[in-house]
């Protein structure tokens, strides 16, 4: 009896998802409307933010990815859905990035995310990153003089694995107070093992009741792949645990970094009796949150960084735009021309600030290949919710924008939007402003990334530093414009090296 109304139910619950739902009426994958198993298909292909884009294309503004989950693409919803207040809450999808604890970034509670913010969110000021920046030029320097020596002996480097060892040993630095020594070891097999920690959070983020089980027993799946996985994960949250143990157990008052902002917080929890409820931090917190740090200040911007590269070198004519002003604008720091001053390469982000072009660039650059490409999702609010003035979404719904089908919108962002131009920033025009504001690299509102200035910092200062001192030549790629190839687990990779030959000017 049960062998017939088992399935009988499924397949009524099945009806009722397909043709009966309050999200049925919306176009989509047929098999999506059913399961979140067309998600979870994409996301193991590395090609979700394209399948999202191509829906776009062919059914229009709101595509249905999963049963309970639509995407939208359009100005109204960036601006009801992120820009509304915290009503609009993270998914259950985030509970996928929680290794330790949920941190900052993961957290769908937001009493919690409002006490972490107002905590953490001095640590990111332009002050904080300011003072620390002389971590960050310590490995440019290093960077520099690595470069240097390729340069001097004509060799041709992989500037994406370059870009990733300054970026992670800069991320170490502040946010572990220990480098990586990525730049010494040169080696892109000893980086730590970011992309299966981000390749397991947004598989199982897609089928979020699964979290807990995945936690627990993934461990006792005997297959080699799973258990590397999960080796990498564990190094990296003993890591960080390590960390700060190290750091409290020996304080050094005269650093400034971001560890150093987490500690003065734990420590000021401590001072007033804290118990963690009032949003004060406590070893764990410290532990997660630097751990957090690493996971999304690293591949972000060391992607983005080899993007601004791509784009430039396969669009010679901006490049030598771009190069013109950065020689012309920015003063010499008194290098020597025998290359024995990579400390004095290292452009202080104050002299980049001004340089229209270059922001210009770096905006181009988040538009076209918005490194960030899992889709941002949220919840509907109890009782439902508007976006726009025609479409009403019930509450308790998924609600995501993928900020690389948006931008690739002509109904948002205009036309030619597979051509890298800077010039659509460049001015001051009114459609310019308002385009800006609704292009979401960083995310959008209250939940936006904590790290954008930190980031912008370190974009800034690599790409002056290097125009500044390097001469740069593609090499085995004469493809001009275009798309760089790209697979993703919720940030985007370039597929491939970013092969070029350096000449000091
Ligand atoms: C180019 C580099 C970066 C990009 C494109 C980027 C992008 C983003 C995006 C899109 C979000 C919002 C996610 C969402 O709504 O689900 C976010 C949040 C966040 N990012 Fe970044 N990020 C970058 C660098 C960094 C850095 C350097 C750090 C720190 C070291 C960082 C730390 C965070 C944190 C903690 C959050 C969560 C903020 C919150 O929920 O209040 N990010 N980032």
């Amino acid at each position: 009896m049960l062998g017939l109304i088992i399935p009988a139910f499924l397949a009524l619950y099945l009806v009722y998802l397909a043709f009966l739902h309050p999200l049925a009426r919306y176009p989509g994958p047929r098999v999506a409307a059913l399961t979140n198993l067309w998600k979870v298909y994409h996301v193991a292909r590395g090609d979700y933010e394209h399948a999202i884009l191509e829906l776009h294309r062919k059914h229009g503004r709101i595509v249905r990815i999963g049963p309970n989950h639509v995407d939208i693409s359009s100005g109204d919803a960036v601006k009801d859905v992120f820009l509304a207040g915290k009503s609009w809450v993270k998914s259950s999808f985030y509970n996928g990035f929680t290794a330790l604890r949920p941190n900052i970034f993961g957290t769908t509670d937001e009493v919690i995310h409002s006490a972490r913010k107002r905590a953490l969110t001095p640590g990111f000021s332009m002050q904080s990153v300011v003072q620390m920046e002389p971590h960050i030029d310590a490995c440019l320097a290093e960077l520099i003089s690595r470069l240097d020596r390729a340069a001097d002996a004509g060799e041709t480097i992989n500037l994406k694995d370059w870009v990733a060892f300054f970026v992670i040993d800069v991320l170490g630095e502040l946010a572990f107070a220990r480098s990586f020594g990525m730049l010494e070891q040169g080696d892109v097999n000893a980086m730590p093992p970011l992309k299966d920690h981000l390749m397991l959070a947004m598989l199982s983020g897609q089928l979020p009741w699964l979290v807990p089980y995945v936690n627990r027993y993934l461990g006792h799946v005997p297959v080699p792949f799973v258990q590397r996985v999960l080796k990498g994960r564990g190094k990296l949250r003993q890591m960080a645990i390590d960390c700060v143990t190290a750091r409290l157990s020996k304080p050094d008052p005269t650093r400034r970094d971001l560890l150093a902002k987490l500690i003065e917080e734990y420590e000021r929890g401590i001072a007033k009796g804290g118990n963690n409820e009032d949003g004060t931090l406590d070893i764990a917190d410290v532990q997660t949150e630097a751990f957090g740090f690493i996971i999304a200040g690293s591949h972000t911007t060391a992607t983005t960084i080899t993007f601004l590269f791509w784009h430039l070198l396969h669009n010679p004519s901006v490049f030598a735009k771009l190069e013109h002003e950065v020689l012309s604008q920015v003063p010499s720091s008194g290098e020597k021309s025998d290359g024995s001053d990579a400390a004095a390469a290292c452009t202080p982000y104050s002299a980049t600030t001004h340089l229209r072009y270059l922001s210009a660039s770096i905006t181009e650059t988040h538009r076209m290949s918005p490194v960030f490409t899992m889709p941002l999702m949220r919840v509907v609010p109890a009782g439902g919710a508007r976006i726009g003035s025609s479409t009403l979404l019930p509450g308790g719904t998924d609600v995501s924008v993928c900020s690389f089908a948006l931008q690739h919108d002509p109904s948002v962002f205009g036309g030619e939007l597979e051509r890298f131009v800077p010039e659509r920033w460049a001015t001051d025009g009114e459609d310019a402003g308002a385009r800006q504001k609704l292009l979401m690299p960083f995310g959008a509102g209250h939940r936006a990334c904590i790290g954008r200035n930190l980031a912008t910092a370190e974009i800034n200062k690599v790409a002056v530093s290097l125009i500044r001192r390097y001469k740069m030549e593609l090499v085995g790629d004469e493809s001009v414009g275009g798309m760089p190839p790209t697979h993703s687990f919720a940030i985007a990779d370039l597929i491939g090296p970013l092969r070029v030959k350096l000449t000091r000017r």
